[in-house]
C-alpha cells in the first residue's frame, strides 16, 4: 500500500477537497484575536501545573505512564452525556479522557504496575475490567480493545524496546518526527489512516499527542529536546472539532449538521468523518499562523511558545471548561481506537 500523506499535508489535501466541512478563514482570524491574550502564557510546563493527574516527575517511570495512556487515549465519549463512566480519585470524580488517567493513578496506588510492559503484555481482561472499573453503573467504552491494546502494545516493547517506551523515544534522536514514525510503524494500534478522494492520508491523533505528551513530561529537556516539535499538528479528536464550530473557524453543511443533531455515528474513515478531522487539523494550522501573524503586525514577540500542540492543548482544555456552553454544538460519534 502506498505511504500515505502525512498529517498536515493530509489536512491540506482533506480541507481543500471537503464538500460537507468548511475552513471560514473570517472565523480562523477572529479565533486568533479572542485566543491572543491567553497565547503570550503558554508554556510547556502548563502540562504539569494545569493537571494534578500527569506525572511530576521526568524520568523512565513518567514516560511509561505517557506511553500507556496515550495507547488507550481514545473513545470516552457516553451514548448519553448525563450517564457516564466516572472513576473517583483523591475526592474527585474524573470523567473522560481524565477517568483513564485517574483509574492508571489508582492501580499503582494499589500496587499494579500497570505502567510497567511485563504486566499489561499478560494482563487479563478482567483485571483490565478492574483497573478501569467505573464509580457508575456506566463503564469505560470499548474495554475489550483497550485489553487488546495493552498486550498487543506491552509484547512489543517488550520485544522491540526492551519493555521501555525510553529506549524508544532514544532511538529518535530528538526528532518528533521520527519518533512518530517509529511508533506508528512499530504499534499497529497507532496507524490512523484514511482513504479520501484516491489519496492515502493519515492523521496519526494518537502518534502526534504521544509525541506531544514526551516533550511535555520531559519539560521539553534532554531526550525531549524535539527541534522540530513545531511540525506535530494538532490531535483530530471529537472534541477540538465542536470548540472549532463553536467558535466560527469551521463550518458543517446543514445535511451533516442535522446528522450530527440527531446523535448519528458516523464510521472511522467515512467521507464526512475524515472531513471533519482534516479540516479541524487544517483550521489548527491557520490559527496558529494567524496568531503568529498578529503578533508580527503588533511588532510583538511571543513570549511563550506559538505551536499547534500548545494551541491545541489549550482549546482542549477550554472545551471542557465550557462543555455547557457547547451543549448547541454536537460533537461527531465515531467509535474507534484511534481518537
Ligand atoms: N485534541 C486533543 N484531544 C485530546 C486531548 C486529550 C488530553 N490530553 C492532554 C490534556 C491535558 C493534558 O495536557 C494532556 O496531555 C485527550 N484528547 C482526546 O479527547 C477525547 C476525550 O475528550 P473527553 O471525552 O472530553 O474526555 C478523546 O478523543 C481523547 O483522545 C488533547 O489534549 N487534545
Amino acid at each position: 500500500m502506498e505511504a500515505p500523506l502525512l498529517p498536515r499535508e493530509s489536512a491540506r489535501f482533506v480541507a481543500e477537497n471537503s464538500r460537507d466541512v468548511l475552513v471560514d478563514l473570517e472565523g480562523v482570524r477572529r479565533a486568533a484575536e479572542l485566543l491572543l491574550p491567553a497565547a503570550s502564557a503558554w508554556r510547556v510546563e502548563q502540562w504539569k501545573s494545569l493537571h494534578e493527574l500527569n506525572p511530576r516527575r521526568a524520568d523512565e517511570a513518567a514516560l511509561d505512564w505517557v506511553f500507556v495512556v496515550d495507547s488507550l487515549n481514545f473513545s470516552f465519549w457516553a451514548e448519553q452525556e448525563e450517564h457516564k463512566c466516572e472513576v473517583r480519585y483523591g475526592g474527585t470524580a474524573y470523567t473522560g479522557y481524565w477517568a483513564l488517567c485517574a483509574a492508571v493513578n489508582r492501580a499503582l496506588d494499589q500496587g499494579i504496575p500497570v505502567t510497567s510492559a511485563s504486566y499489561y503484555a499478560t494482563v487479563t481482561l478482567d483485571q483490565v475490567r478492574d483497573i478501569f472499573r467505573s464509580d457508575t453503573s456506566v463503564p469505560m467504552p470499548l474495554i475489550e480493545e483497550r485489553h487488546r491494546i495493552l498486550n498487543e502494545t506491552g509484547k512489543i516493547l517488550l520485544e522491540k524496546f526492551g519493555g521501555s517506551f525510553l529506549n524508544c523515544v532514544q532511538k529518535s534522536e530528538k526528532s518528533a518526527q521520527r519518533l512518530m514514525h517509529l511508533v506508528v510503524e512499530h504499534f499497529p494500534s497507532y496507524r490512523d489512516e484514511a482513504q479520501f478522494e484516491g489519496k492515502r492520508v493519515a492523521f496519526y491523533k494518537r502518534a502526534q499527542i504521544l509525541v506531544a505528551d514526551t516533550w511535555s513530561v520531559l519539560e521539553g529537556k534532554g531526550d525531549g529536546c524535539f527541534e522540530d516539535i513545531s511540525s506535530i499538528t494538532m490531535f483530530a479528536d471529537y472534541r477540538l472539532p465542536q470548540i472549532l464550530v463553536y467558535l466560527g473557524a469551521l463550518k458543517y453543511s446543514d445535511k451533516l449538521l442535522e446528522k450530527l443533531r440527531k446523535g448519528e455515528m458516523l464510521s472511522n474513515g467515512d467521507k464526512q468523518e475524515v472531513e471533519i478531522r482534516g479540516c479541524s487539523i487544517w483550521c489548527v494550522e491557520l490559527i496558529r499562523d494567524s496568531l503568529l501573524e498578529l503578533l508580527e503586525e503588533r511588532g510583538e514577540k511571543p513570549q511563550g511558545e506559538i505551536n499547534s500542540i500548545l494551541l491545541d492543548y489549550h482549546l482542549w482544555d477550554y472545551a471542557r471548561d465550557h462543555r455547557d456552553h457547547m451543549r448547541a454544538v454536537p460533537f461527531h460519534r465515531t467509535r474507534c481506537v484511534y481518537y
